[in-house]
Order: C-alpha cells, then structure tokens, then sequence
C-alpha cells in the first residue's frame, strides 16, 4: 500500500501580524493582547463572511473524519463558530466530543451529539454534563487567539489544551489537532516553548495552512492515529 506523506504549505492572505517579525522580545501575553483584539475587531457581518469560508474549507476533510472521534468547542468570545462543521462531521460518520472545564489547569474530553444538553462549564463555556462519557479524541478541532505558519498556537493562556494533549500523549494516543482561525490571527511568529503542541493544521479564511496529509493509493486521508 503505498503512503506518502507530505506538507501542503499553500493559503495565506497576507494578513499576519508583520510588526512582531522584528520584535523578538514580544512576549505571549503581548501578542495574545493584539491578537484578541484583532478577532474581537471583526464584524458580525465580517465574521459570518469569514466562517462561511473556513467552513468551505473544512468541507474537504469531513469525509476523513469517518469513524473518528472529534473534539469540537463551543464557541465564545469572537470565535470562529465550528457548530455547523460539527455537525456536518457527525453526518459524515464522525463521533463528536466538547472539552469540559475541571478547573484551572484541567479540561477533559466528553462525548456529544447534535442537541444534547449542555450545561455551564468554566470560562464562559459550556460542555456536557459529567454523566456524558468521557472519550478520547483522534482529532480535536482547537480554538486559537493566534497561530504562526509553522503551527505555533497561541491560547487564552491556561495551558488547557496544552495540558490536555500531553496527557493523552502519555497515555499513547497522538491526537490530531486542527484549528480552524481567521487568517488575521496570524503572527509571523508565535514563541515556542516545550508544554506548546503544535498544530497539525490550520484552516483560515485565507486557505488551508500547514496541513500534513497522507496520500493512500490516490486518496487523501487523516493518518489514522498510532496507539
Ligand atoms: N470555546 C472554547 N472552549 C474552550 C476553550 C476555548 O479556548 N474556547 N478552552 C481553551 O483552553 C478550554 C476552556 N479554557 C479557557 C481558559 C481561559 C479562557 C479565557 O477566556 N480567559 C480569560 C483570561 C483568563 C482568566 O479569566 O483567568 C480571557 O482571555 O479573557 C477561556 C477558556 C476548553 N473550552
Ligand atoms: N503539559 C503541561 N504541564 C504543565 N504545565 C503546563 C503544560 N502545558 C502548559 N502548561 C502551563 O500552562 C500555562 C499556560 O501555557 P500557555 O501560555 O502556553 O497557554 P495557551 O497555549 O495559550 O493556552 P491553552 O492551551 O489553554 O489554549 C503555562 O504556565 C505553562 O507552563
């Protein structure tokens, strides 16, 4: 069977954060500021706009999402909304989860469906209640304030996520993390340190970024994850 792996570096509107090129010392908090304020600058109108061409993009993997337990969010602030996406997923044959907020430093993966009751979680999220099963997700679908074109991401600073895919990795699953972002949430670059996991894809307004595919006899598919 022949599998090929490659890095599709294509997209990319122009519109990252070329001042903090030549600032060095930027620090992530500082960063995280513009960033935020950058999303939080879009319109409704704008936004929508914006949702409805990542959703296009995001179009193209559904299909590889069968079988696959996916982690979505629900959105707050001035995310992306990937509630129509998750949807589409679970026609696609995809199993949903949300992470739920433990406490600070804790969130966990639990299993949802299209209509399922949530309740408050944290934060200002919502997740299933703690009666939902708890899962394990292959791919997570990550909310970002910033992102660079080598697939740094920037949080909101608790470490969640970071925190909750290393503990997956210790427990021998890889899971794949894909964040659908506005391409003016791009920073030329995001500073890198050891707990950040990096992201797998990035899909923006602006094209479908630093995704890796495997090609399998002509087709393109997730990698399926090594447990
Ligand atoms: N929609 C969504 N759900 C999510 C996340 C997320 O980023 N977006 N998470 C991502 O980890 C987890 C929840 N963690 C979060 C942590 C901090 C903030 C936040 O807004 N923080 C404040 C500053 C910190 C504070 O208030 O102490 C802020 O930025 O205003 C949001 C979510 C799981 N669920
Ligand atoms: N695996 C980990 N183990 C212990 N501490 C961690 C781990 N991952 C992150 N942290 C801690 O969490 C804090 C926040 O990290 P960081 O600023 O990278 O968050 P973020 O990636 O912006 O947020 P999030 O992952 O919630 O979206 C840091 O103090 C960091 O040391």
């Amino acid at each position: 069977m022949l599998r090929r792996f490659f890095l599709r570096l294509t997209g990319g509107s122009g519109e990252f954060l070329e001042a903090y090129f030549s600032r060095p010392d930027e620090t992530k908090s500082d960063l995280r500021k513009v960033l935020l304020s950058r999303r939080d600058s879009l319109s409704e109108k704008e936004r929508k706009k914006r949702d409805k061409r990542i959703m296009h993009e995001l179009e193209e993997l559904f299909t590889a999402f069968e079988g696959m337990t996916v982690a979505g969010y629900w959105p707050i602030k001035s995310e992306f909304d990937p509630r129509p996406a998750m949807r589409e997923i679970e026609k696609a044959g995809g199993k949903l989860c949300l992470p739920a907020v433990i406490d600070r430093e804790t969130i966990v993966f639990r299993a949802y469906k299209t209509g399922d009751d949530l309740v408050k979680s944290g934060f200002g999220t919502l997740a299933p209640p703690e009666t939902a099963e708890a899962v394990d997700p292959e791919i997570i679908l990550i909310p970002l304030v910033g992102f660079d074109g080598t697939g740094n991401r920037l949080g909101y600073g608790a470490g969640h996520y970071d925190r909750a895919v290393a503990d997956l990795a210790a427990r021998g699953k890889r899971p794949r993390l894909i964040a659908p972002a506005y391409a003016i949430q791009e920073a030329r670059r995001i500073p890198s340190e050891p707990h950040d996991q990096r992201l797998f894809g990035i899909v923006t307004d602006g094209g479908t970024r630093t995704i890796m595919e495997v090609v399998e006899d002509g087709e393109i598919h997730l990698e399926p994850p090594t447990t």
